[in-house]
């Protein structure tokens, strides 16, 4: 993928119809996590498209062929909770990935992230770090979490979101212009609570079960 600050906006039919499981307020919690856990395959697929490969000699029943191995270390940083949703996608693809876990939360007046908690695997410098996190909005949380990241070593970062704000996709693609961004839709505006519309209400509360 090259640095870009333009989003990849990923456009399927797949996406479409489960985002709207997503958004719809009805959705039960079951429902939620299959309608995530789909969706989170396919913003994977496109995140790891470009993977560099290493080729390999194989020996099938038949004969010895070319094939391939990725030749790239990983490391998938959740911003916590909500980012949990899309980790288990992603170990699908990567199941030698690295995860290492942030924890931050949005102060419910201020709208200013706060940490709590951070535990990284070595050696971030060397790695493809995918930050995941389902609900991109202000962008505050996404930009404390790069910085920390960079701050940490981290030189090659993607960031997958659900549901991008415009609001917080323009403030993360200009102050980080080398951090490509994948999201699978980029909805109208914040409201007064910094929540997106239309958006799918708080992420981490619908896929926990648990209420703000
Ligand atoms: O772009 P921002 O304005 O920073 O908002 C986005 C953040 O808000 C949500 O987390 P939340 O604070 O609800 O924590 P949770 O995942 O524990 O529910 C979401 O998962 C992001 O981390
Ligand atoms: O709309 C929003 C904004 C922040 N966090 C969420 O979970 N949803
Ligand atoms: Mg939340």
């Amino acid at each position: 993928m090259t640095n870009s600050n333009k989003p990849t906006i990923i456009q399927h039919p797949i996406v479409a119809r489960d985002l709207t499981i997503l958004r719809e307020s009805t959705t039960k919690t079951a429902d939620f996590r299959v309608a995530m856990a789909r969706i989170a395959t396919i913003l994977a697929y496109y995140a790891l498209k470009d993977l560099p490969l290493r080729e390999i000699e194989v020996d099938t029943p038949i004969t010895r062929t070319t094939g391939y191995q990725i030749d790239q270390k990983i490391v998938i940083v959740p911003i916590l909770r909500a980012g949990l949703s899309l980790v288990d996608a992603i170990i699908d693809f990567v199941p030698d990935a690295k995860v290492g876990h942030l924890g931050m939360y949005r102060d419910e007046t201020t709208h200013q992230p706060v940490d709590y908690y951070s535990n990284m695997p070595e050696d971030l410098d060397k790695a493809l770090v995918l930050l995941v996190d389902p609900m991109l909005a202000t962008g505050g949380s996404a930009d404390d979490a790069i910085d920390f990241l960079q701050n940490s070593g981290a030189e090659n970062i993607r960031f997958i979101s659900l549901i991008s704000a415009p609001e917080g996709l323009e403030r993360i693609s200009n102050k980080y212009p080398d951090v490509p961004i994948i999201t699978a839709a980029v909805d109208e505006k914040l409201n007064d609570n910094a929540f997106i519309v239309p958006g799918l209400g708080d992420a981490g509360d619908r896929y926990f079960g648990t209420h703000s």
